[in-house]
């Protein structure tokens, strides 16, 4: 790995909070570890794993032995994975294991695993004894180049999504870029979505690079994985850096989310987040093109390359009208006097937060890609 490519650090008001470790073993974790438990005793410090059903049978293993080789408590939390589980009832199971093994505040939660094992981590982190200390150690794409950075925590309420959370910020970020090889090809897709966001709203050339190597990043090249993952994490560090609350700016990284996410809660949780997203970004993409900003052959170039990633562009469903996910939009965190703040493209790589979205430019939307 290139020197300089592999360690990105993320500050908030120019103070420094915490790295983002880029490497293709865990052989450099207990060193990346080594200043997050500095002054820590190692005998007495506890650490607990929080990792879900499917990592726990492919990669728990090898991080509880290389954490038991330096620490001498190391537990490990599985719970049952998916989107489905993402809820305060495993927040509570986690809570309640939490005590039973007297973990205290000056001990350490490591999430191992993607977007729901690192968001419910940093939300249980966040609450239990009123804070204590996580890393994340993301092992899905999507959570590599987008969950694990930037503090969101939360779990869904009532089929809402993300409705409970707080923002908290992980002391570490390790990535061990080997272990998508284990990601079925689906969820691998479902990362691609979000790194095709970061592209559109922020970085034209990041966007051509991940079309014109389509194929090096599906057969995981190492140097085009690289490449994708921290021009990923670049994007999204500098945008959290400026607006660590979402303030502001910070709402452009929802580009694609206020249809995708009413898709996601429609759909029950059985499609993904980033095949959701990816639809999100189609319906934001048409709005954008039937408002003037985007070309034709802009919109249809990123259908081109959602597609290309094995996504979807249309869904086909007798589930959803398009008035349910117009309604479903309504829940959005981002509502503001009852009016969506709503993500558009200016050009590829140029979002903006546009507070003009009509119902009926949303409906066009929703129709574009429910068919
Ligand atoms: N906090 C944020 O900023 C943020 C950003 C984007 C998405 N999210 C959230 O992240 C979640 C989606 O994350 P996700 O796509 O990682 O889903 P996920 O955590 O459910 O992981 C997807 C699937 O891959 C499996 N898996 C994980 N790593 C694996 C590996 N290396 N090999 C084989 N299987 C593996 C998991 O067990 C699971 O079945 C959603 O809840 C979404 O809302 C949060
Ligand atoms: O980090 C952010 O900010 C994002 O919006 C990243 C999104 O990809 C992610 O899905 C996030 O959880 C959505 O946030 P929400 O506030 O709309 O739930
Ligand atoms: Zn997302």
């Amino acid at each position: 790995m290139k020197q300089g490519e592999n360690r990105l650090s993320v500050s908030y008001d120019g103070e420094w909070i915490y790295d983002i470790v880029l490497e293709s073993s865990y052989g450099q974790l207990l060193d990346a570890l080594a200043p997050v438990l500095k002054g820590r005793n190692e005998k007495n410090v506890k650490i607990c794993i929080v990792t879900d059903s499917n990592v726990a049978k492919i990669h728990k293993n090898e991080v509880e032995e290389i954490l038991k080789s330096g620490y001498s408590t190391v537990k490990t939390f599985v719970f049952e994975s998916g989107e489905a589980n993402k809820n305060l009832n495993t927040i509570e199971k986690l809570y309640e294991y939490l005590i039973i093994n007297h973990f205290e505040r000056n001990d350490l939660l490591i999430a191992l695993g993607g977007g729901v094992v690192g968001d419910m981590t940093g939300f249980v982190a966040a609450t239990y004894l009123r804070g204590i200390d996580f890393v994340q150690i993301p092992t899905t794409l999507l959570a590599q180049v987008d969950s694990s950075i930037g503090g969101k925590t939360g779990v869904d309420f009532a089929q809402y999504k993300n409705m409970v959370g707080a923002f908290n910020q992980p002391k570490l970020v390790y990535m061990n870029l080997d272990v998508l090889k284990t990601l079925p090809k689906e969820q691998f897709a479902s990362g691609m979505a979000e790194a095709l966001k970061s592209g559109l709203i922020r970085d034209q050339e990041y966007f051509i690079y991940l079309c014109d190597e389509i194929k090096a990043i599906q057969s995981l090249e190492q140097e085009a994985i690289l490449r994708t993952v921290s021009g990923s994490c670049k994007i999204k560090r500098e945008v959290v850096q400026n607006d660590p609350k979402e303030k502001g700016e910070r709402a452009l990284l929802n580009f694609g989310h206020t249809i995708g996410h009413a898709i996601e809660k429609l759909s029950d949780f059985t499609l993904y987040h980033g095949e959701c997203v990816a639809l999100g970004m189609v319906a934001a993409a048409y709005i954008s093109f039937k408002s003037g900003n985007i070309s034709k052959e802009d919109l249809e170039k990123i259908e081109h390359i959602i597609s290309a990633y094995n996504l979807p562009i249309r869904l086909k469903t007798a589930k959803m009208s398009a008035d349910d996910v117009l309604a479903a939009t309504k829940s959005d965190k981002k509502m503001e006097d009852g009016r969506v703040k709503f993500v558009l493209l200016h050009a590829i790589g140029d979002a903006y937060i546009s507070r003009e979205v009509s119902d009926e430019m949303l409906s066009d939307g929703i129709r574009y890609v429910l068919q």
